[in-house]
């Protein structure tokens, strides 16, 4: 009998661009959401030889409580941020510390989205906000930057990255 595939987690605030990126990813087409995330949103990737399962869990409020009961079950955790939303950047933050506190070793890839915006952090700047040197010395963890244009076009060459690393790590750690 075949195992049941651990989840990839895909958290982060409300807006970052969580449901935008995952469908994107799936299509390697951009694809922006349409609506928040009113609570999950399980998606399948298929790569080469294998698949992937990824959960995203709302950002909004009412849905962050269940973040850290999937988080002890997941293979890995991707964290996608508004790279010019400066102001919620703190509560971003703390909401990743809080959450890779409970699991010293689940990989973390970071998504710094929104780099398409005027305002955006570079990536440089994320890492600084996010306190990312932080996630300690065990956990492999890797930042990007994303974005999210026009409905159609191809992913960035960042995303691409992104999937190829996510499919790798995916595949370790089974
Ligand atoms: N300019 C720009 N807009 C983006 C980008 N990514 C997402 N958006 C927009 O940001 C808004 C929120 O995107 P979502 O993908 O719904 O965000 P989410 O993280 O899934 O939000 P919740 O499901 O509520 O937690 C939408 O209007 C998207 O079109 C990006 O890279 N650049
Ligand atoms: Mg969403």
């Amino acid at each position: 009998m075949m195992e049941k595939n651990k989840q990839i987690l895909v958290l982060g605030l409300d807006g970052a661009g969580k449901t935008s990126v995952l469908h994107s990813l799936a299509l390697n087409r951009v694809q922006h959401s349409e609506a928040p995330t009113q609570g999950f949103n399980a998606v399948c990737i298929n790569t080469e030889g294998s698949q992937m399962e990824f959960l995203e869990i709302g950002g909004s409020e009412p849905f962050r409580s269940y973040w850290d009961m999937y988080l002890s079950k997941g293979l890995l955790l991707i964290f996608v941020v508004d790279s010019a939303d400066h102001g919620r950047l703190p509560e971003a933050k703390k909401h990743l510390h809080q959450l890779i506190e409970t699991n010293p070793i689940i990989p973390l890839v970071v998504f710094a989205n929104k780099q398409d915006l005027g305002a955006a952090y570079h990536i440089t700047d994320i890492h600084e906000a996010l306190a990312l040197s932080e996630v300690g010395n065990d956990r492999k963890m890797f930042l990007f930057g994303t974005q999210v244009t026009e409905n159609g076009s191809e992913i960035p060459s960042a995303m691409q990255d992104a999937k190829d690393l996510i499919a790798h790590l995916a595949a370790d750690m089974q």
